[in-house]
């Protein structure tokens, strides 16, 4: 008798299969999350609520903790604590309070004198914590790297990290299937980098929104797992919720032996079950793209977004050339801002800073990449005497394995500075900053207003790229340093990185409208389940318009507050560099310090895609704090619509049109009020009321005040039991540890916990 006929899967639908520990009638699910990175800027407010409810850490054998965001990135040799080396009193701060959080709740940590520490999103692929087939969570956008693996790795706020820490699990909606096919061959000099950042030009910050990207196509089978990672990285700014690679040969051959990986029988255990994460033949995608290797050559931003991408033989858009009101306006703020006049060949730009580093690109092959082109410049070539150049390797690991082969001497003797591991100048939590008005060639992953420094202004580019540029002192073709003849490699579609400007090849996203429950309230969990969050029935009050597209959360809460050990006190900071002059600090003319907006209870944005970027919640506690509850908008991130949710506040996605309608009455002063037991936003012109619709349990948690811990800990028995399946079936998941192999460290010899 012939067997059941199985639907075809995707990579994505077969890891959230083998995930799901409940399933509601309304779709919403509860995953089992099994690796846990945790660092020291979102973690702090987890911890001290695990603290206030006497709750322990479920699974410190999954979790992994170490310091990145704020450590300084000058030689450790003189190191002797933390308090003393970390200068700033913040920073130094949030790395005690984890290094307490860690010893408290009994965590794995790479501290500052141990050589494993470095950026999160480094170290856990390099110790074999990242694994195919695994759901892989931290309180980082970036944690979509680990998706190179073949993995479902996504970021969250710091809600959802205490929830992890506390139940192991997550509420998660299912995502939709997205493909991005790249075929061909790439031409030489053209990186994993400048692939991602082309695809980024073509489809949009919020191309991906809503989906799990799985990367196909000869180019991502090709590449390296460090490559993969660099891409998959990326696939945020690309606004999916993750990017995966399904894992072979190449993934296999990357964590064969590394610390943490299955080892014996389990390793064969392991591969078997990892070679059938693959999508099958026939499985249906939401959305397909086709990208062709010959189309992409060395590329570049130019302004302030990531989908700001130019081809490097390409020149600064013209907003005089852009049709559409909002882009036009978009592009002219860019380029204001980056200093930029329209038409400027990019190869024209000036540098001050290069800086190689960031969890997109500080891996051994990314500085074997930079360092080869410092090389073709000759021995005796020297950064170019306008530029300062810095190279920060992503982990101390990466470190010793550059200057075992002699890297270090390459940069250095070039003239570049050779630092520390950690985030550093990606986001300049620690001193390494851009002054206002310094321009860097970076190898990070975000171009946003400020990210590097107020008023600094980022050029994202690969690290052969980065490197080209130190050397000529400006935004340079790297494919001069390989003698390759740049004319015949280029029967480009030149213009493509600027075709999003008015033709994507996505069409426009839809209204983000959700289906109507099937869920009666009986079977939502009871509303006498402790409460710990605010409740959102009604807001009425007064709304403040805003007309910015892709607002990201680096705009809504800058770098310099996220080092706070608390949930509030954020009021000030809101939209900060845009509500204080750069000069004289006093208040600028932006909508929030003006009366009457500047009491605002909601706030109406016209432009798609809020909240997009770092999954910072500060970005919801800070508006919070000024009093907003509610924002309304065509569309929003994933990550920050869930941190609002998670705070008692209420995202409302309604149309394009829609939205200018109450811009317009929040324009003429009239104030909306914000119903979600009907699910409307009511108006005082006597026009009728506009539907909306919100996710069934969200809602029923947000009247009701309800936490979403209390209700996941009433499952503990679903959670318990999903464990014995999961140790049976994945034995190589459960309790890794360091015992009987500890690494030799440098120093004293002691290990950090
Ligand atoms: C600090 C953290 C919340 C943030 C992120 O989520 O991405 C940071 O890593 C960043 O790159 O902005
Ligand atoms: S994007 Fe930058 S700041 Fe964020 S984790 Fe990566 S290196 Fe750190």
């Amino acid at each position: 008798m012939p067997g059941p006929v199985t639907k075809p899967r995707t990579l994505y639908d077969k890891i959230w299969d083998d995930h799901v520990v409940d399933i509601q009638e309304d779709g919403l699910a509860l995953i089992y999350i099994d690796r846990h990175l945790v660092h020291e800027v979102t973690s702090p407010q987890a911890f001290e609520g695990l603290r206030t409810a006497g709750r322990p850490v479920r699974r410190p054998d999954c979790t992994l903790a170490t310091v990145d965001h704020n450590v300084p990135t000058d030689s450790r040799k003189g190191f002797s604590s933390v308090q003393s080396f970390v200068r700033e009193p913040d920073s130094r701060a949030q790395c005690v309070a984890l290094e307490e959080n860690v010893k408290e709740f009994g965590l794995t940590y790479f501290g500052m004198t141990d050589r494993r520490q470095g950026i999160v999103h480094i170290i856990g692929p390099e110790q074999g914590f990242t694994l195919p087939g695994i759901t892989c969570v931290c309180g980082d956008s970036h944690t979509s790297t680990h998706g190179a693996f073949g993995s479902l790795a996504f970021g969250i706020g710091t809600s959802e990290v205490e929830h992890v820490l506390a139940t192991q699990t997550l509420l998660q909606k299912k995502a939709k299937n997205m493909r991005i096919n790249v075929d061909g061959e790439l031409h030489e000099g053209v990186t994993s980098k400048d692939v991602i950042l082309h695809i980024i030009g073509l489809i949009g910050t919020a191309g991906g929104t809503g989906s799990v990207i799985e990367y196909a196509g000869t180019v991502f089978r090709g590449f390296s797992m460090e490559a993969r990672m660099s891409v998959c990285n990326m696939s945020i700014e690309a606004g999916a919720r993750a990017g995966m690679v399904a894992p072979d040969e190449v993934t296999f051959e990357y964590l064969r032996n590394r610390p943490l990986a299955p080892k014996g029988e389990a390793w064969d255990r392991a591969v078997a079950y990892w070679k059938s994460l693959i999508s099958d033949e026939g499985a249906q995608f939401d959305v397909e793209v086709n990208v062709r290797a010959e189309d992409i050559i060395p590329t570049v931003t130019w302004g302030t977004s990531p989908q700001d991408v130019a081809p490097i033989t390409g020149a600064v858009p013209d907003p005089a050339s852009i049709t559409d009101a909002v882009k036009r306006s978009s592009v002219e703020r860019s380029l204001k801002y980056m200093g930029l006049v329209p038409n400027t060949r990019i190869e024209d730009i000036v540098l001050d800073k290069i800086f190689i580093g960031s969890c997109t690109n500080s891996r051994i092959e990314d500085l074997r990449s930079a360092a080869k082109i410092v090389l073709a410049a000759g021995p005796d070539a020297k950064v170019a005497a306008n530029v300062q150049a810095m190279v920060v390797p992503g982990s101390g690991l990466v470190k010793q394995h550059a200057e075992a082969e002699g890297l270090d001497v390459i940069f250095k003797r070039a003239g570049f500075d050779w630092r520390e591991a950690g985030c550093s100048m990606c986001l300049g939590m620690n001193p390494d900053q851009l002054s206002p008005g310094e321009r860097c060639a970076s190898t990070s992953n975000r171009n946003f207003e400020g990210r590097q420094g107020a008023g600094g202004r980022t050029h994202l580019v690969s690290p052969a790229m980065a490197a080209a540029a130190a050397m000529r002192g400006k935004l340079t073709d790297v494919r001069k340093f390989l003698g390759v003849d740049i004319n015949s490699s280029g029967k480009l579609k030149v213009a493509s990185a600027f075709d999003f400007l008015n033709d994507p090849v996505l069409p426009p996203p839809e209204p983000e409208k959700q289906e109507p429950s099937q869920t009666s309230p009986k079977e939502l969990p009871p509303t006498e389940t402790p409460s710990g969050v605010a409740k959102f029935t009604i807001v009425s009050g007064i709304a403040a318009p805003l007309h910015i597209e892709n607002v990201d959360t680096d705009m809504i809460i800058p770098k310099q507050f996220l080092k706070t050990l608390k949930r509030s006190g954020l009021a000030n900071a809101l939209f900060f560099t845009l509500r204080k002059d750069p000069h004289t600090g006093k208040d600028t003319d932006f909508v929030l310090n003006r009366a009457p907006y500047n009491q605002a209870k909601i706030l109406v944005c016209t432009g798609k895609n809020f909240g997009c970027g770092s999954s910072r919640e500060h970005a919801p506690w800070s508006l919070n704090d000024f009093g907003i509850r509610c924002v309304i908008a065509p569309s929003f991130a994933d990550i920050f619509r869930n941190n609002t949710m998670q705070n008692g506040m209420l995202p409302v996605a309604l149309s394009a049109e829609e939205c200018r309608e109450l811009a317009a009455d929040a324009e003429a002063g009239l104030e909306l009020e914000v119903d979600l037991e009907k699910q409307e936003v009511r108006r005082q012109n006597g026009k009728p009321a506009i539907p909306f619709t919100t996710d069934p349990f969200r809602r029923h948690c947000l009247l009701n005040g309800l936490d979403d811990i209390a209700l996941t800990l009433q499952k503990v028995g679903a959670v318990e039991k999903f464990e014995l399946r999961r140790s049976e079936l994945w034995p190589w998941l459960d309790g890794f540890g360091y015992k009987g192999k500890k690494i030799p460290l440098r120093g004293t010899g002691k290990m950090d916990w």
